[in-house]
Parts: C-alpha cells; structure tokens; sequence
C-alpha cells in the first residue's frame, strides 16, 4: 500500500511527480483557516509531513497516529516539537547547507545596505526630494575594514565571515558555543565572550538557532553594552532578541541601526514601531528566498522524506533518538 504524504507547501511540477510516484499526496495549498482545517482532516492517515512555517506541537501531532517523518522545508527547527516527535519516533529532517550562502547573501545585504542607508536614500529619490547634493546629514557608515561580530559561528556564521574577510577586509570576531578553528584559521577569526564580542565590533550578526538557551538572549543590557556607532544585524530568528529593548536601544540612540530580516512575530504587523524608524531596514524573512535556493531546499525535503518512509536513515537527521533501526 502507498503511503500518504501530506504536503503544505506547493512544491515544482518534478518534485511533486517524484513524490506522486512513490506516495498517494495530498497538498495544503495555503495554511489560512480553511488550509488549517484541511490539514486536520488529512492528519489521521498521514505517514509523512513536508512543509515550512506552521508549529507542530503535541495538539497537532496527536491527530496523525500513523505518522513516521517530518520533512521541513527549513534548516531552523524551532518550530516542531523535537521531544515529542522523539518520544513519538517520528524522524524529523531539515534542509541545511543548501541555503547558507544565499542567507549569508542576504545577511550581508542587510549590512551594506543598513550602514549606507540605502532603503531610506532610494526612498528620498522616489519621492522626488533628491534636489541638491546630499551632505553628512545623509552620509552613512563605512563597511569595509569595520569589526564584524558573528555571534553563532555555525554554517551560516561562516559564510558571513567568508564575505567580511575576503569581500570587505573586515577584521573578524566571533562568540559560539565553542572556538571554531577552522574558522579562525581561515578567516582570521578571533574567539570572544558574548559581552567582549558587543563591546568591539560595529557590526553584530545574530546566525544561531532559536532554542531554549537563545531564548531573549539579546535584550536592554546586550544593546548597553554595544557602541553607538554599531550596526545589528539579525537573520537568525526574532525571538533570539528582545524586540522591545531592540526599539528603545534604536530610538535612544545606543546603537546606530539594525537590518531585520526576522521578527517576535511574523509577519510583522505593518503598525510595528521598527517600521517607522529610518534606521532599520526590515526584510521579510527572505534569508534563503531565491528560486535556485527554495528549489534546493524542497528537492533536500523530498530526499529526506522518501528515505524516511522507505525505512533509511535520511541524510539531515535532526532527533537521531527516534531511530527505529
Ligand atoms: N533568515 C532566514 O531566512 C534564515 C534563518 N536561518 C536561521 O539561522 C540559524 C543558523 O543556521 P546554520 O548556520 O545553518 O546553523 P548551524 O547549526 O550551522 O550554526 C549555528 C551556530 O550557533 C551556535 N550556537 C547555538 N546556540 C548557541 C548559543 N546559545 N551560544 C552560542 N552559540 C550558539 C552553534 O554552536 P553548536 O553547534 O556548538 O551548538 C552553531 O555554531 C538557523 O537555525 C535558523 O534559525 C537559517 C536560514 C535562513
Ligand atoms: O528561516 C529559514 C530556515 O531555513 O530556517
């Protein structure tokens, strides 16, 4: 008997006719209310989960008693319940690698284009209010040659300082669980406590996963300690930060900017406080959002799922505890 996948992510024409070949489908097209209520409905003969952005805790986990793998369209994890789904043995993969340059791209947009003002000058042209040459008023911050401030230096984290050292002859340092040596041989790297890290560098970018320990780790007293001119850049996830103490360091003017491409909550409401700053560039968490990438991404997913449900060890293994083998 087919097993019965439960898509709620619209996947390309080949991705989904390899997953229709090997498992009766069934796609979610959009997770609005009534995508919700169709998901509730194919949960009971679900074998197999592949999507992104919806939280699977124990409430909706409970309805599919026959699933066996989760296959998220995303390297962060934060949104499953991992000690249930263990508890469960049901294998749950993600998409890692695939993504991290084109985040690291993004990550490093939102540097360049926080610390020249680009978003708020191109605004200024459109609306027609370019008439004389710019001066200080308008001038931003120079990025090459600055301290850039990696807190996680994981895959992502790398390939930011990759860009910094090469790209921009940015002096690097870095606070991560652990030293990463090969990162310091490579790129000169240096090692530092969280609080040496935002007294030194200009630019400080969030790459660490949002987990019980990360929690509002960047809250009042993270934005004290960071120099005025410093730039805060954050595509890990918004809840990593304190979102309220990040708006008053930005209007009191403890720090000079952020580039946002995540939020406490997302999307992010259009009254948000951060949109009415000049000094923020908000993205919509669009870190890994190219063609080439999302593709990437999907056909990493279908990998995992398929040798989930075919009975091997999926390649991106995220709770290797659920193991049946
Ligand atoms: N904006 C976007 O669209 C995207 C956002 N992301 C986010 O980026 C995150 C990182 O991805 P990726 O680089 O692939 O993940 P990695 O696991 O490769 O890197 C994360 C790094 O953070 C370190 N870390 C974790 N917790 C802490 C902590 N409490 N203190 C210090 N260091 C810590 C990890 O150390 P250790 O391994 O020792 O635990 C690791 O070195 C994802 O989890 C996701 O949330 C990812 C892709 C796109
Ligand atoms: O935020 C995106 C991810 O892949 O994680």
């Amino acid at each position: 008997m087919k097993k019965h996948i439960v898509l709620y992510k619209t996947l390309s024409a080949p991705l989904m006719a390899r997953l229709q070949a090997r498992a009766e489908v069934t796609l979610i097209e959009r997770l609005d209310a009534q995508g919700l209520a169709q998901l509730r409905d194919a949960l009971p003969s679900a074998h197999g989960l592949l999507g992104a952005s919806l939280r699977l805790d124990a409430s909706l986990l409970d309805l599919a008693p026959e699933l066996q793998a989760v296959a998220s369209v995303s390297v962060g994890v934060d949104n499953y319940d991992i000690d249930y789904l263990t508890e469960r043995r049901i294998l749950l993969s993600n998409t890692p690698d695939v993504l991290t340059e084109t985040t690291a791209d993004t990550g490093f947009a939102l540097i360049l284009t926080t610390a020249r003002r680009v978003v708020e000058l191109a605004n200024m042209v459109r609306a027609g209010q370019w008439q004389q040459n710019i001066g200080p008023r308008h001038f931003g911050s120079d990025v090459h040659g600055k301290t850039l401030g990696i807190i996680g230096m994981g895959r992502i984290g790398e390939a930011l300082a990759q860009r910094g050292h090469f790209g921009f002859g940015m002096p690097v340092i870095y606070h991560s669980h652990s030293p990463n040596p090969a990162a310091e041989q490579r790129f000169g790297a240096g090692y530092r406590s969280l609080e040496a890290l935002l007294r030194e560098a200009n630019f400080i970018c969030l790459t660490l996963p949002l987990t019980a320990e990360t929690h509002g780790l960047i809250g009042a007293s993270a934005f004290e300690q960071m120099r005025p001119e410093s730039i805060f850049i954050n595509i890990s996830r918004g809840k990593v930060v304190d979102e309220a103490a990040l708006i008053e360091a930005l209007r009191n003017g403890q720090i000079r900017g952020a580039g946002l491409d995540v939020f406490e909550q997302e999307p992010l409401s259009a009254d948000s406080p951060l949109l009415q700053l000049d000094n923020v560039v908000a993205t919509p968490h669009m870190g890994s959002a190219t063609h080439e990438t999302r593709e990437a991404m999907a056909c990493c997913a279908v990998e995992n799922l398929l040798a989930a449900l075919a009975g091997e060890w999926p390649e991106n293994l995220v709770n290797p505890g659920a193991w049946r083998g």
